[in-house]
């Protein structure tokens, strides 16, 4: 006969019981069971719970077949409890985040946390269980850490569905506004040993410029930063389209006009790490090819003074401005100075096509020269280089921007005399900056502006005379009666 407790105490000592009997069983076969009856039973047992327990559980394992390489599962289910965690967690841990200027906090092992989503509950733990094997004996224990979900299986659909979707998605963005982005390099004429797992080294890329920061036009800073930004938030469109997920910028106009400058300032606003490829020290089309599988998406690749990089465009000119004849002695010297490497055009083309599409998305190719009229049309036709950022010399609004950064001036009385001049003669970003440089502690914002003003003046002083020079080369050619081109002027102007 079946005996039904009458009472609450009676069903507590019968639980009691049948608890204590069953642990008192459990202790006998550990002590005295050979190991594989053991492990038979504790098999059965578990089996036989999980059918009769309501919860359900998934686990995230750290590392999944591919020891190299964390989960990315993993790895957003971290950034996600790491913010959603650390509200309600006891015990965390603390990680050096972003900028090496803040702490990350995540939970730390073995810790619970419950989480909510329309109206579920589930559970959180992270854990992790030290494998007894060791691969050879020097090696420390491994250890293999996870991430536990426990919930109720009557929401088995939304949590293995619209939940775990949330968790990895929120988890990614988490991961990308704490994570330190980097600044990558390929070293010059470095050979890499075969157990180097990347050919990129890398540094925190920390670059305070921002686009609030730079000197340029209003309505074209606008521009630029909406093209971005659009950029970022295609990830549909792009795949709607069948286009790779990658965009391609030519930047070019004289030095010190911000090039390098802007480069930084879109890796700030869109949070994207630098990859700067540095063409003449890779090898041949092989080796740029690998270079370029192994950057991460969420990036910027730079080519810098793509002009000067290689003899793509079978021409060069010295960069400072003067152009240089088209002779053999110049080749001889680009290909000195870009050492034995072997990248095409076609090379390069190929990188910029065709592979892109098999490594994933969201990068972006910045090309930037002194002289884009020298570039092969192929290379910045748009599809390829999309869109062509023209940086000129500093204009009145530029000015403004760098007056309230260097010297926090709005407007001052000296503003009018530096526009006149401004519309008269041409002058860097960098020139007009470098001039705004207090230069000593008692100089003052006026003292400041007082060496733009003289800096101006001299350049059009500057400018005047070899206007004047140029008049009287042309005056002396119509006396001598030759005729001279527009080329054969400037070079006699610029003697
Ligand atoms: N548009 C700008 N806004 C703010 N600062 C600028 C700008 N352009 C240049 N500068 C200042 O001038 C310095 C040089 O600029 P940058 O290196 O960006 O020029 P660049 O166009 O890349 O020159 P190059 O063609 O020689 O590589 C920067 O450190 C920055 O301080
Ligand atoms: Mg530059």
């Amino acid at each position: 006969m079946e005996m039904v407790p009458s009472t609450m105490t009676e069903m507590w000592t019968t639980m009691g019981s049948t608890i204590a009997s069953f642990m008192f069983i459990w202790a006998i076969i550990r002590q005295y069971c050979p190991y594989e009856l053991r492990r038979y039973f504790e098999k059965y047992t578990h089996t036989i719970m999980t059918y009769f327990s309501p919860y359900i559980k998934i686990s995230i394992h750290e590392f999944t077949g591919d020891r190299l390489k964390r989960s990315e599962a993993y790895v957003a289910v971290e950034g996600y409890l790491s913010v959603n965690s650390s509200k309600t967690a006891k015990r965390l841990k603390a990680e050096m985040g972003k900028d090496s200027n803040n702490l990350v906090l995540s939970m730390d092992e073995y810790e619970k946390v419950t989480d909510e989503f329309r109206g579920a509950k589930v559970w959180w733990v992270a854990s992790k269980v030290v494998s007894a094997t060791r691969p050879m004996a020097y090696y420390p224990e491994q250890e293999k850490r996870f991430y536990r979900l426990t919930f109720h299986k009557r929401y088995r659909e939304m949590i293995t569905g619209a939940y775990l979707e949330h968790v990895v998605k929120e988890g990614k963005e988490i991961k990308v506004r704490n994570r330190q982005r980097k600044l990558y390099t390929n070293s010059p004429g470095y050979k890499w040993p075969s157990y180097k797992q990347t050919m990129w080294s890398h540094i925190v890329f920390e670059h305070p410029a921002t686009f609030g920061t730079m000197a340029l036009e209003p309505d074209k800073k606008k521009e630029i930063i909406e093209d971005l930004v659009t950029f970022s938030e295609s990830k549909e469109f792009y795949a709607r389209i069948g286009k790779a997920w990658k965009r391609g910028y030519l930047l070019y106009g004289p030095p010190g006009t911000g090039k390098s400058t802007m480069i930084a300032a879109m890796a700030n606003l869109l949070n994207y790490d630098v990859y700067d490829l540095e063409l003449t020290a890779v090898k041949d089309n092989t080796e740029l090819r690998k270079l370029l599988i192994e950057t991460t998406s969420k990036s910027i690749i730079v080519i810098e003074d793509i002009d000067c990089s290689l003899d793509l465009t079978g021409q060069r000119k010295k960069k400072g401005g003067k152009a240089m004849a088209d002779d053999e002695k110049e080749r001889k010297e680009v290909k000195e100075e870009s050492g034995n490497s072997k990248v095409t055009l076609s090379g390069l083309l190929n990188f910029i096509d065709g592979l892109w599409s098999a490594c994933g998305g969201e990068r972006l190719i910045v090309f930037t020269t002194n002289y884009v009229e020298k570039l092969d049309p192929a290379l910045i036709r748009r599809g390829r280089m999309d869109k062509h950022i023209e940086l000129s010399y500093c204009g009145f609004e530029g000015f403004k921007v760098l007056a309230k950064n260097y010297l926090n001036l709005e407007t001052h009385p000296l503003f009018d005399a530096i526009d006149g001049l401004m519309k008269e003669v041409k002058i860097t970003p960098a020139d007009v900056a470098e001039n705004l440089m207090p230069k000593s502690p008692l100089d003052d914002a006026e003292k400041c502006l007082w060496s733009l003003i003289q800096a101006l003046e001299e350049a059009k002083e500057e400018a005047e005379a070899e206007a004047a020079a140029a008049k009287k080369v042309v005056e002396q050619s119509q006396d001598g009666g030759g005729v001279c081109s527009e080329n054969c002027l400037a070079e006699k102007a610029s003697e």
